[in-house]
């Protein structure tokens, strides 16, 4: 399983958590990935642990103010982007142009989708991977997994039927390790997790209790 924290812009310590995560992640011998702010990228990549970015633009260099670059994030040490989150949506077209971007920059995408026929969509466009994450469970510590499997099962099934070779991963409402075990049984190959690590009193328990069962 493929576990990547996504700290959006809450009140935490990058640092902190991506030095916690790259060490949970090499105790259990489990992938573990940090998307902090786009200005944390550089110091999150010096711990060590997988960075991602949260969000890159469709375009090149050129006169695009304001707009974070594929290249940029690449230079500053990230490996992968989200695109597309439910609080970060684009349109088809501009996902696909983003798509293009970070291939040419050798940036690995996840793109996110709503629901089962999203998916199925996002799919067609060959990112490396896509995640279903339910808006409506997002940040409310109600497990996907559990308050939701039928959404999980469905697009797994809708990924499958366009390109097999594209993991799907899920997210809303993980925190604990038996959320992460439950995503898997519904064919998820990883989960995208926010509030449950990045809100934690203690984040490095949070991030070893996701672990406890893989
Ligand atoms: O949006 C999410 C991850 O990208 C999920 O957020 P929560 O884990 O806070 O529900």
């Amino acid at each position: 399983m493929f576990i990547l924290v996504n700290l959006k812009a809450y009140d935490c310590d990058p640092v902190a958590i991506a030095t916690a995560a790259a060490a949970v992640g090499d105790d259990a011998d489990v992938r573990v990935a940090v998307a902090p702010q786009t200005a944390d990228i550089a110091r999150v990549a010096e711990t060590g642990v997988e960075t991602w970015a949260q969000h890159v633009d469709p375009v090149g260099h050129g006169s695009h103010t304001g707009s974070t670059l594929a290249d940029s994030v690449v230079t500053a040490g990230a490996q992968g982007t989200l695109l597309n989150h439910s609080e970060r949506r684009l349109r088809l077209a501009d996902i696909d142009a983003g798509i293009r971007a970070t291939e040419r920059a050798g940036l690995d995408t996840i793109v996110c989708a709503n629901d089962p026929k999203q998916i199925g969509a996002v799919t067609a466009l060959s990112p490396d991977m896509v995640a279903v994450e339910p808006p409506e469970l997002i940040g409310t510590g109600t497990p996907v997994s559990h308050a939701d499997p039928e959404v999980v099962r469905e697009a797994v099934s809708a990924a499958d039927a366009v390109d097999s070779s594209i993991p799907v991963l899920c997210g809303a409402g993980i925190s604990s390790g038996e959320d992460v075990t439950a995503a898997g049984e519904l064919g998820s190959e990883g989960v995208l997790l926010a509030s449950g690590v990045a809100k934690a009193d203690d984040p490095r328990a949070a991030l070893a209790d996701l672990v406890t069962g893989l």
